[in-house]
């Protein structure tokens, strides 16, 4: 539906007639303007001086009235007065009642309104015809599969298959949900009538994912006009967004900074992400980034662990461990690992317990004490033997990086066929080569780390270790 309304040109405006439906729905906007900035069109639209500007004494750049910002609170109050809106939020449960669950069946339902076969379906409101303006992302959601083996040895590819996982998971719900409601099986769903496919799905998911912003007071929000700012970094980081204490939209210059005529007002979308993430929720990264700064990388239980299935069972940690940049070195953090590198021998037990209501629970217990597995990271650090967990911990590590590096390796120097588009080749060539330099730096640092608990603990270890490693 939505690929067919950009082509036949209902599902698409102008960023030229911006300014016309801002006006007529109260955003101001303040020396600045929205469009492409001259040479780099390939950023799409971007918000512009419009005459030199200068922090600390300008207003806001932009406002935008609350009744705009697309929130869960304002889609709940549209829901009141669209009786259309409600059913179907409702229809999909607790899905609904999530902000990501309540945009998406939002702007879904605009794009169909937005169709001129569509009758009598939803109220029309300022932004039906706002999402008119929104581009569609290039995200790794949309490569194609050959695309997507470019990225084989990076972080991005598992992301990738796991987030179309959850879409067509999402998608199946809204499509259980609603296919017993008239329009809905009418308008979407219908083999003859109906509009929907699972591309919908992903495109909606991607203009909220790429323009959400979490805004101080209003959470993770889609804000009309503030989210045709593009972003940039650290100190070129040019505008801040908050709201107003009346719960208003604005963007505002940063204190010190002057901008010329034709200069861009860029915001931030967090400096910290790393490149896998900015490429997964952003489809760019920016030429200025030299490293991948934090990756996660998945860890399994030995298939040969006897308590694997119960380790399982209980953990509540993400199966895997991040590692990241710190003070010019590579540190790691993980809350599944702990799980991972104790066993039987060192004090870990399970023991099923029946319920009053007759269900049977499995109870872990470390050293015959009841165990959190939340706070069991707490529990091995005041073990005797805390030094040995952590040098399993960052062996294993770094046995799971080398292999990781490996694939990297193997994978590398793949040919490009002409059905390979630019951006996904150049993203890919990229954070392969990031995700390697980060990997090789992780190596030597957790060599680092072992030979200091080696030579601290197990002095006639340390030998061995550093004869083990060349
Ligand atoms: C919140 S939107 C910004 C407005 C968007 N450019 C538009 O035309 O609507 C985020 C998207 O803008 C683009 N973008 C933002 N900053 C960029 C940058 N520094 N370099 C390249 N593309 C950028 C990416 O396509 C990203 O997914």
């Amino acid at each position: 539906m939505i690929r067919r309304g950009r082509a036949e040109g209902w599902l698409k405006h102008p960023i030229d007639v911006l300014p016309t439906w801002a006006a007529f729905h109260g955003v101001e906007f303040n020396g600045v303007k929205i469009g492409p900035l001259p040479g780099y069109e390939d950023r799409g639209s971007t918000v512009i001086a419009d005459r030199t500007l200068a922090g600390g004494n300008v207003e806001p750049l932009i406002f935008v009235p609350k009744d705009l910002i697309i929130s869960r609170h304002n889609i709940d109050l549209v829901a009141k007065s669209d009786h259309h809106l409600r059913e179907i939020i409702e229809a999909i449960g607790d899905f609904g009642r999530t902000t990501r669950g309540a945009v998406l069946t939002f702007l879904l339902l605009q794009a169909t309104m937005c169709c001129p076969e569509t009758k009598h379906v939803g109220v029309l409101n300022p932004l039906t015809e706002y999402i008119r303006f929104l581009p569609d992302e290039l995200l790794p959601t949309f490569w194609t599969e050959e695309e997507k083996e470019l990225l084989i040895g990076t972080t991005l590819k598992p992301a990738v298959g796991a987030k179309l996982n959850s879409l067509l998971r999402e998608f199946e719900t809204m499509r259980t949900a609603t296919a017993s409601i008239d329009w809905c099986a009418k308008y979407w769903w219908d083999e003859d009538t109906g509009m929907l496919t699972f591309d919908d799905w992903m495109r909606v998911d991607a203009m909220y994912r790429s323009r959400a912003l979490e805004f101080p007071g209003a959470g993770d929000c889609m804000m009309p006009c503030v989210d045709m700012a593009n972003h940039a970094a650290g100190d070129a980081t040019a505008a801040l967004y908050e709201t107003d204490q009346d719960g208003n939209g604005l963007l505002l210059l940063r204190d010190g900074k002057k901008i010329d005529q034709g200069g861009e007002i860029t915001i931030t979308y967090g400096d910290d992400k790393g490149a896998c993430e900015n490429i997964f929720s952003y489809g760019f990264l920016e030429d200025a980034v030299t490293s991948a700064k934090v990756m996660f990388l998945d860890l399994d239980i030995p298939d040969d662990d006897p308590l694997r299935p119960a380790k399982i069972h209980i953990s509540t940690a993400a199966p895997g461990f991040r590692i990241f940049e710190k003070d010019d070195t590579i540190d790691w953090e993980s809350d599944f690992i702990w799980l991972v590198v104790i066993n039987e021998e060192d004090g870990l037990d399970f023991k099923v317990r029946q319920t009053i209501d007759g269900k049977r629970e499995i109870q872990a217990f470390w050293n015959e004490q009841e165990l959190d597995t939340a706070k069991l990271r707490e529990s091995l650090e005041g073990d005797p033997a805390w030094d040995v967990f952590q040098l399993r911990a960052t062996v294993l590590l770094q046995n799971r990086v080398e292999m990781q590096i490996e694939t990297l390796r193997v994978t590398q120097g793949a040919k490009r066929e002409a059905t390979i588009r630019d951006v996904p080749w150049r993203l890919a060539e990229r954070l392969r080569s990031l995700e390697l330099e980060m990997l090789e730096r992780a190596v030597t640092a957790f060599d680092s780390q072992v030979r200091t608990v080696v030579s601290f603990s197990y002095p006639t270890l340390q030998e061995a270790h550093c004869q083990s490693r060349g």
